[in-house]
């Protein structure tokens, strides 16, 4: 059995963002002097590691391919009332685009009436109910795609995964990432089964499936054993493990075993490298197209 196929998120992610650079190029001279510029607000509150890499990775990223970055930093004690104020002046603010409230939020807010707060045209992470709702429902389309499930089926797509008629199983339910996943495999004609903690016999049902998804949060919880020979793995999971080695003080692994499932799979996402960079392209993909249609250039 040979190695399977790296897909390399990485480069993936690196193309789109040249494609952007470039629609913001042509943006700038469609407007000429005014040189309206994409722009994307994150909402961070408290402080956590991983929140700090992943909103760091996203301004060097707008940086690079040249959108106005906004970002405010609250207190874990924030209050309700205060957040919902921040949300509600970045939705008002016309040179922002793209509005981000990072999750998971402090257990005093209420996170539910913080999503619905983000304005339709600015939920550029698509969380809002009616965004992920549209997913579920035959013939809609939401405004924005969650970035994670629309970065997971642009690897597909741009590997010339087959997705049509293959049977797919997602690990993971979540509202984030595993449902929407699901929903969209499903929209493509795969046959979609959803694993999740309570499923009896996930390693029959993993057996089965020509494309894999792992989105459970467990560092390698998959082993290679459950992988149909010649299946497409795809594995969001981000776990930290400690390693005294690393400047961090921790390595970064997916849900999947990796080297034991790059024995059986025809092609798998490496973490970090895979799905990771994607999220954040996909971000500034979002935020372009709303910026193009309150240009009125779409
Ligand atoms: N690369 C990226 O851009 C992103 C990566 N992530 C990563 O993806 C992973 C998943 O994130 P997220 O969806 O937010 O996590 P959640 O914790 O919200 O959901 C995890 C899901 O996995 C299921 N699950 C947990 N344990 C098991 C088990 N033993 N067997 C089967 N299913 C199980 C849960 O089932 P149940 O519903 O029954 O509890 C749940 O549906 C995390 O590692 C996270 O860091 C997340 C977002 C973006
Ligand atoms: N409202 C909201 N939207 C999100 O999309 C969202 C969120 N909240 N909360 C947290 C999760 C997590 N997430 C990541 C995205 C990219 C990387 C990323 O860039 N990863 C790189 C590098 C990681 C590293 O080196 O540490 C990689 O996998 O290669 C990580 C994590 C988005 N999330």
């Amino acid at each position: 059995m040979g190695k399977a196929d790296v897909i390399d998120g990485k480069a993936i992610a690196q193309d789109i963002r040249n494609e952007i650079k470039e629609e913001v190029a042509k943006l700038k001279e469609h407007k000429g002097k005014e040189s309206p510029v994409p722009g994307l607000a994150v909402v961070l509150v408290g402080a956590r590691k991983d929140s700090e890499t992943y909103v760091r990775n996203k301004r060097k990223n707008c940086e690079e391919v040249g959108y106005e970055s906004f970002q405010t930093d609250l207190p874990e004690e924030v209050s309700q009332e205060d957040l919902l104020k921040v949300v509600a002046d970045y939705n008002a603010d016309e040179r922002v685009h793209g509005v981000l409230v990072q999750l998971p939020l402090p257990k005093h807010i209420n996170e539910r009436e913080v999503l619905d707060a983000v304005s339709l045209d600015k939920d550029v992470d698509g969380f809002h109910p009616h965004n992920i709702g549209s997913l579920a429902l035959r013939g809609r389309s939401p405004k924005f795609v969650s970035c994670t499930p629309k970065g997971v089926m642009e690897l597909l797509k741009r590997t010339g995964v087959k997705i049509s008629g293959k049977r797919a199983a997602v690990i993971g339910r979540s509202n984030i990432v595993g449902m929407p996943v699901a929903l969209l495999l499903q929209a493509e004609d795969a046959t979609v089964t959803v694993i999740h903690s309570r499923t009896p016999e996930p390693e029959a049902i993993c057996k089965e499936a020509d494309i894999l998804v792992a989105a459970i949060g467990r560092a390698e919880f998959v082993p290679g054993s459950w992988i149909k020979p010649g299946a497409v793995v795809i594995d969001v999971g981000m776990n930290d493990v400690e390693d005294a080695s690393k400047k961090r003080g921790y390595r970064l692994v997916g849900d999947v075993k990796y080297a034991e499932a790059s024995e059986t799979a025809s092609a798998i996402t490496p973490v970090p490298g895979g799905v990771g960079p994607m999220t954040i392209a996909m971000l500034l993909q979002n935020t372009l197209e709303s910026a193009k249609k309150s240009f009125g250039c779409s």
